[in-house]
Order: C-alpha cells, then sequence, then structure tokens
C-alpha cells in the first residue's frame, strides 16, 4: 500500500474524524491536514493531530507501515484507555500524547528498544502505577513531560544527565528525588506530596535514598481498596458539611426573620406609598378598600355611578404618585370610566356625619376647571377621594418632568386663566364661608386632553387633620398663616402668586422655599424680586417661553400679577377679584404699540427693562 492507502486505513481506526476530512486520495500527501512533510524533497514524515476531538483507536500497527513515520502527536483529543503498544514504533523520535484520557499503569517495557526517541509527552492524562522503567533508561531522551498524572512510587534513576525539559510534577510521586535530577527546577516536582531531597526540601532520616528504593508501589488490589476509602471519607465529610449547612441556614433564617419582621411590614408599608410615577405597575389598588369600612361608594353627584364599589374592586390599576396624604392610583373600569382613587391618612378634622355633608357640598360643584369630586368611601382612620382623571396629567409634571411635554406660553396663559376662574368660581359658591381651596399648588392643577386646567384636592382643610395639614398644605406656606393658623381666600392668592411664577419661570418653589433673612420664609417670590431687582439678566423667564414673539410685554405683566398676588403683607396683597380681573384682561400677544415699542430697538430685556424700569413696573 502506498503511505496514503495507509493513512486512510488508519484514520479508518479513528472516532469522530471529520477534522481529516480533506484526507483524500487524489491529492498531494503533504497538502493533507495535520501531516508533517520535509520541504526540500516534500517527503512525510510525522502526524501532528492536535485539536481534533478524535477518539477511537489509535492502529499502532497500521503505523507501523509508514517506514518514514518519525513524530506522533496526538495532543488535546479524546483518547482513553491504556496507552497504546508504541514501543513497535522503533523509529520514533517524539511522542505526543498530552492532554487526553489515557489512564492505567504504564508496563515497565513500554519503551524498549525505542532507542530514537528524544521527547515524550504523556502530561494531563490519568496514567497510574510507576514511572516505566524502560523510559529512564532511553538513551537520547531530552524533553520528559509527565505532569498531571497519577504516577505514584518512586523516582527512577534516570540515565540522561541533561534534559531540555523535565516535568514530574503533579502526581503521587514519593520517596528523595535522585542525586541526577536534583540539579532541577523545584516546579519539575511541585505537587507530588511524598518527595524529598534537593532541590525540594530535605529527607527526615526514615526517608532518603534508601527508604526511596524500599517503597513498594501498592498493587492495583491494595490502591483499588485505598481509593474506595478516600472516596467513601470524602462523601461522609460532604453530607455531613451539607446537613450542617442547612442546619445552620435555617437557623440564621428564622432568627432574623422574627428580629426583621416589624421593618418588613413597614417597608411594606412605605412601599405603598412611596413616590412612583411609573404607568406600568400594575397593583391592587383596591385591597385598601378590603379592609373595612362600611362598605359604600358614596356617589356625591348625579351625573356619576355608573359604577359601583365591586367594579372599582375589579379594576386594573397604576399608582400614579404618592403625595404628602397618601397614594393616588388611576383605576381603569371595565366597560365604565376611568377614575382617580385618592387615599387620604390624615383627614380626621370632623365627625363622620360632618365628613358626609362636606363632601357633598364639594360634590355639587360644577365648573369647567374644577375637577369633579364623584365619590367618597369613609373609613375611620382614611378616606378615599374618586376624581375624575384627567389624562395630560398634573401642571408640575409638564412643567418639571423631564418627559413632561413643553407648555407654551399661550397654553401657560389658559391655564393661568382657567385656575383663576376655577377658584373664583369655588370662592362665589361658599359666600360668607371663606372656604379656601387650600392646597393649590401646580400638582394639583390636573390637564384635559386640550390641556384645560382642572382644580382637585380643593376646599378639604376643613376635614383635614389640623397639624398634618400645617405641614404640608400648600395653603399653610402663605407667611401669616405659617405664622397665625388657618388659611383662607387671601392665603389661596398667595399660592396663585406663587403657581403663576412657577409657570413662568419654570422653578419649582419647593425649592425656594428656606430660611431667609429675618426669619422670614424666603420663598420663589422672593427670588424673582432680588433677580429682578439685583442682577436683572432677562433669565427670569423659563427657557422654553423666553423667545415667544410678540407676547413679552403680556408675560411681563403676568410676572407683575404674581408678584403683587406673593406681597408679603396681607394688607397689600391684591385679593382675588383683583387679580382675576387683571389675569382675565391679559392677551396672548402684545397690542400693536406696545409690541412695537419692544421689537424696534432690538433685544427685548436689554432694550426695555433696565434694573429701575423693571423695580417700578412691579411696585407700582
Ligand atoms: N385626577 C387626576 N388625573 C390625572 N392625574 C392625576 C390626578 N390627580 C392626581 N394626579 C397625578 O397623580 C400625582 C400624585 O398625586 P398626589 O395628589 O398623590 O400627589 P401630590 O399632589 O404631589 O401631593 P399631595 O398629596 O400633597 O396633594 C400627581 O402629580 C398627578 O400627576
Amino acid at each position: 500500500d502506498t503511505d496514503a492507502q495507509i493513512l486512510m486505513r488508519f484514520k479508518a481506526s479513528l472516532s469522530n474524524n471529520n477534522a481529516l476530512n480533506n484526507w483524500v486520495n487524489e491529492s498531494s500527501l503533504c497538502s493533507w491536514r495535520g501531516l508533517l512533510c520535509n520541504h526540500t524533497d516534500q517527503t512525510f514524515y510525522g502526524l501532528r493531530l492536535h485539536n481534533m476531538s478524535l477518539g477511537g483507536k489509535i492502529d499502532v500497527d497500521t503505523l507501523l507501515e509508514l517506514p518514514t513515520l518519525t513524530s506522533f502527536s496526538v495532543m488535546n483529543n479524546t483518547f482513553e484507555g491504556p496507552m497504546p503498544e508504541f514501543k513497535k514504533l522503533v523509529r520514533l523520535r517524539a511522542l505526543f500524547l498530552s492532554n487526553n484520557k489515557f489512564s492505567g499503569d504504564i508496563p515497565d517495557d513500554a519503551f524498549e528498544g525505542m532507542t530514537k526517541l528524544k521527547r515524550v509527552f504523556l502530561a494531563e492524562n490519568g496514567f497510574t502505577g510507576h514511572i516505566p522503567k524502560s523510559l529512564a533508561n532511553l538513551p537520547r531522551l531530552w524533553d520528559l513531560d509527565l505532569r498531571g498524572n497519577s504516577f505514584g512510587g518512586s523516582i527512577p534513576e534516570f540515565q540522561q544527565k541533561d534534559f531540555r525539559m523535565f516535568n514530574l510534577s503533579h502526581n503521587q510521586l514519593e520517596g528523595s528525588i535522585p542525586e541526577s535530577l536534583s540539579n532541577k527546577d523545584p516546579s519539575s516536582f511541585a505537587g507530588n506530596k511524598g518527595l524529598c531531597g534537593k532541590p525540594m526540601s530535605p529527607c527526615n532520616e526514615i526517608g532518603g535514598n534508601e527508604s526511596r528504593s524500599e517503597i513498594p508501589y501498592p498493587d492495583s488490589s491494595q490502591r483499588k481498596g485505598n481509593k474506595y476509602r478516600i472516596l467513601i471519607t470524602v462523601i461522609i465529610v460532604i453530607v455531613v458539611v451539607v446537613v450542617a449547612s442547612i442546619v445552620a441556614l435555617l437557623f440564621i433564617r428564622n432568627h432574623w426573620r422574627k428580629r426583621l419582621q416589624p421593618l418588613i411590614l413597614s417597608k411594606q408599608e412605605n412601599s405603598k406609598n412611596s413616590v412612583d410615577f411609573r404607568e406600568s405597575q400594575s397593583i391592587d389598588v383596591t385591597s385598601d378598600f378590603k379592609k373595612g369600612g362600611d362598605g359604600a361608594l358614596n356617589f356625591v353627584r348625579e351625573d356619576k355611578g355608573g359604577f359601583d364599589l365591586q367594579d372599582l374592586l375589579r379594576a386594573s390599576a397604576v399608582v400614579l404618585g404618592s403625595g404628602s396624604f397618601g397614594s393616588t392610583y388611576k383605576a381603569m373600569i371595565l366597560n365604565g370610566p376611568t377614575v382617580v382613587v385618592k387615599r387620604f391618612r390624615h383627614m380626621n378634622n370632623a365627625g363622620k356625619q360632618e365628613f358626609i355633608e362636606h363632601m357633598k357640598r364639594l360634590g355639587s360643584l360644577t365648573h369647567p376647571n374644577l375637577l369633579p369630586l364623584d365619590a367618597f368611601y369613609y373609613r375611620k382612620e382614611d378616606k378615599f377621594l374618586v376624581y375624575d382623571y384627567a389624562e395630560n396629567g398634573s401642571l408640575a409634571s409638564h412643567l418639571h418632568d423631564r418627559n413632561g411635554s413643553v407648555l407654551n406660553w399661550s397654553t401657560r396663559l389658559k391655564i393661568v386663566k382657567g385656575v383663576a376662574r376655577g377658584l373664583a368660581y369655588l370662592y362665589e359658591s361658599f359666600p360668607g364661608q371663606n372656604l379656601p381651596h387650600g392646597h393649590l399648588k401646580s400638582s394639583n392643577v390636573v390637564l384635559d386632553h386640550s390641556f384645560e386646567p382642572h382644580l382637585t384636592e380643593y376646599g378639604l382643610v376643613p376635614v383635614m387633620t389640623k397639624s398634618h395639614a400645617q405641614r404640608f398644605m400648600a395653603a399653610y406656606k402663605a407667611p401669616e398663616v405659617n405664622q397665625f393658623g388657618r388659611p383662607n381666600v387671601k392665603s389661596d392668592v398667595w399660592c396663585l402668586g406663587i403657581l403663576i411664577l412657577e409657570l413662568l419661570t419654570g422653578k419649582f418653589p419647593a425649592n425656594y422655599l428656606r430660611h431667609g433673612k429675618g426669619g422670614n420664609n424666603s420663598d420663589l417670590a422672593t427670588w424673582v424680586d432680588s433677580v429682578v431687582r439685583e442682577e436683572w439678566t432677562g433669565e427670569v423667564f423659563d427657557k422654553d417661553i423666553m423667545g415667544t414673539r410678540n407676547g413679552e410685554g403680556e408675560m411681563l405683566k403676568l410676572l407683575r400679577i404674581g408678584m403683587f398676588c406673593c406681597k408679603w403683607s396681607v394688607e397689600s396683597r391684591w385679593d382675588w377679584r383683583e387679580a382675576l380681573a387683571k389675569i382675565e384682561e391679559l392677551k396672548e400677544k402684545d397690542s400693536d404699540e406696545e409690541y412695537s415699542s419692544y421689537v424696534s430697538e432690538g433685544d427685548l430685556y436689554s432694550r426695555t427693562m433696565t434694573e429701575d424700569e423693571f423695580s417700578f413696573s412691579v411696585t407700582n
């Protein structure tokens, strides 16, 4: 047979030999994958079949038929079983079997007669038993790598003195290292617990050369017995450790559970109240209802009531947010309206009957700028108010959330007018009662599909627990209420002024609540005042409306109205009627004369608003 035919037979004995697909008879031998050829005369001399996932049988008898084969390598494959009888290949100079799954003892004479063998690589297999004596007797051995096997017993006396590479590490070798190898690097012997002597640590008296030759390598039945003992010990240890760990874990879990229980509960409670604007979070809004109450959803308007408590309980709901009084949910009633349910935790200023009467009064209000109160649910410890849902959310979210749409000047003017009209209607509906909105702020102005504003959470001061109201309701931020007591319509005017300034500047009022000079609370109005008086740069307006052409004069007028609504002293603060009248006068565009005087000389701010001029317009 030709070399090609012999190699094809060899290939056939291998399993998983797809990597050798280009071994085809017709082609030149030296183009076959894994074949080593002499470049000068194109003669084949070796096989280098690395990393090919090969397995099966290495047919040494077939290889024997290849007279020029001097190098054989199958490193990094999956061959298993005992080492094949390579000693027949007496011409072999290099044998590479590392990183396979070969196992078992290698007979002492396994390398006998291989006088040309220079390089032997058997590393990272599962070989056991003694290092074969015939290996130690190879006259030309130059590279030897037996690392990572389970060779045991003592190291034989190697004939060769000069190795280029020598590694017996990570085996189970024992006894003293032969004198001839004492000049080797210690790493060549590392990982053999039983080895001693140079270059490793010295042997004790029992060790040494003598004892080395006496250390018998246990026969295979003895070794099997040892293996079982070790295996059983390991299993027992693992079982004990696992059981002990489980018991310890259970104990620790119970212990911490008991200690953390109160915290977990309060965390759950808190998370119900935490602000969450993610519309996607689905919640069981009405589980709160299930806890008690008189069982009835009390409708306060005749035009509402197309649903009942059960419908509300079944509605899918999302948390809109959580304010100072409790969470607010949007509930989508199946085949019914979408409503907003707001939970109030601190609404205990009135008895049940008084509360119901007040809700009925509020429910009777009807105005395009008041969000209708549809129903309420009474429970001693907390109350639920049901309002219409406004699809464009709150004014606050548009002014301050990054995702809120930009409101132009004409929309802002429409909102201010709507707010003022809603307030006026509220005051006129309860003549002589001085019932304020009480909680007027941008998050309580909600916008419908056409950005028409609707006031919400109005008229609740009489039923609110006073201490909580004092801390959180917007009306109590007015300086005089902050100092002396109950909110009233004049304190609403203060809130209206702040709302106007917030709308024009885009600044969030709470950021300007700080302790100012003389113990007075500073506020957005003080900031606006200081900007226009001391460091007027034209930047008082929100950047989204600053460039509005043809409306700057009206914007300045509104700024002036805002300032008059925020007069510190109640006497000089405008009354709501005056504020409403001035707001109603505002137009979207400046009148022709005003406009031409602003634009004719260039930049509005540097031209028209010197500090003195502005201060004059504000203070007068
Ligand atoms: N009727 C409504 N329609 C649409 N969105 C609403 C409605 N009522 C409230 N919201 C939204 O729910 C959010 C949370 O309202 P909530 O009243 O709980 O908070 P708040 O107004 O910031 O605080 P507070 O409890 O002091 O009134 C508001 O910012 C608003 O965007």
